[in-house]
C-alpha cells in the first residue's frame, strides 16, 4: 500500500481514501478561534496536574515522518482539568514543523501558524489495559500540544534531542539519548490551555484524543528546526528530508472549544 506523507500525492488532502476516519467529525488539528472558546468554569476547579520522572537512556527514532521519542512512563500522570477521574500515562513525545519557520504548527490560532508544535501523547491507564487499545477508545488518548516560536535562546531539552539527530538521519534508524529527560521543562510557564475532543493528527486518525493546547508557545531557535529539516524521510541513501510534517486544521464542526486561564 501506498505510503502516507505530507506531499500532494500522499498528503492530508488523500488520507481518507486510504484511512476512512480521516474524514471523520472530530478530526484535528483545527483553528483555535479564540473568540468562540468559553470559559468553562469547572475546567478551573479542577485543576491540571501532571507528573513526569526524569528518565535518562530513551530511545528515539526516526519514524520517515519526524522523530518521536518513546518514553513509557509507568510513574508518570496527568489527570484533572479535562480527563475527568481518569489518569493518563505518558507514552511518547515527538514533534511537527514546516519547510520555513512561518508555519510548522498544526493547530493554529485565529489563523496564525507557530513555527512548531511539541506533542506528548498519553493513555487512558484508569480504563484500559494498553495503548493500543486506549487509542480504540473516544477518551483514550490525552495529547499536550506545546507550540514552538522561534528565538535566540536555544531551548535546552530540545538541544538534547537536536544533539542525536545525526545518528538518526534515516527512517527506522533509532538511537538512546544519553542526557536525562525532564518532560516538564517542555512546557510553558503560563499553563493557561485550550480543550477540545479530536484525533491522532496522522494516519490512522483515530478520534480517540483529548486535546489539551497550551497557550503560551515555548522558544526554540532557527538553528534547531533546521536541524529537525534534516531527517530523512528513507531509510536508504535517497535522501528526500523531512522539511514539513504537519496536517493543516480540519473543520471544529459543532465541537465545543474551552479554555482554562490556569
Ligand atoms: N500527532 S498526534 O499526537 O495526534 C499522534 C499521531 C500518532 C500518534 S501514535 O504514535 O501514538 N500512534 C497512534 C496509533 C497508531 C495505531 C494505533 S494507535 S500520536
Ligand atoms: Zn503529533
Amino acid at each position: 500500500a501506498a505510503e502516507w506523507g505530507y506531499s500532494p500525492t500522499n498528503g492530508p488532502d488523500v488520507w481518507a481514501r486510504l484511512f476512512p476516519q480521516a474524514g471523520g467529525a472530530r478530526q484535528s488539528p483545527v483553528d483555535i478561534c479564540t473568540s468562540i472558546a468559553s470559559s468553562d468554569s469547572n475546567l478551573e476547579m479542577k485543576k491540571l496536574t501532571f507528573a513526569y520522572e526524569s528518565q535518562s537512556d530513551l530511545r528515539i527514532l526516526n519514524t520517515g515522518h519526524g522523530w518521536k521519542v518513546e518514553a513509557p512512563q509507568s510513574g508518570s500522570r496527568l489527570e484533572g482539568g479535562p480527563l475527568g477521574e481518569d489518569i493518563y500515562q505518558l507514552e511518547q513525545f515527538h514533534c511537527h514543523w514546516g519547510e520555513t519557520s512561518a508555519e510548522g504548527s498544526e493547530h493554529t490560532v485565529d489563523g496564525r501558524a507557530y513555527a512548531g508544535e511539541l506533542h506528548l501523547v498519553h493513555w487512558n491507564t484508569t480504563k484500559y489495559q494498553s495503548f493500543a487499545e486506549a487509542a480504540q477508545h473516544p477518551d483514550g488518548l490525552a495529547v499536550l500540544g506545546v507550540f514552538f516560536d522561534v528565538g535566540n535562546e536555544s531551548n535546552d531539552e530540545i538541544e538534547k534531542i537536536v544533539s542525536t539527530l545525526s545518528e538518526i538521519k534515516f527512517k527506522g534508524q533509532f538511537t538512546d539519548i544519553p542526557d536525562v529527560i525532564d518532560p516538564t521543562t517542555f512546557l510553558p510557564s503560563g499553563l493557561g490551555y485550550w480543550t477540545y475532543l479530536g484525533s491522532l493528527t496522522t494516519p490512522p486518525c483515530n478520534e480517540c484524543v483529548i486535546w489539551i493546547v497550551y497557550k503560551e508557545p515555548i522558544t526554540v531557535t532557527e538553528e534547531q528546526l533546521v536541524q529537525f529539516r534534516c531527517l530523512s524521510a528513507c531509510s536508504g541513501e535517497a535522501e528526500e528530508f523531512i522539511v514539513k510534517n504537519y496536517r493543516p486544521p480540519q473543520p471544529l464542526g459543532n465541537r465545543a472549544l474551552r479554555e482554562c486561564n490556569a
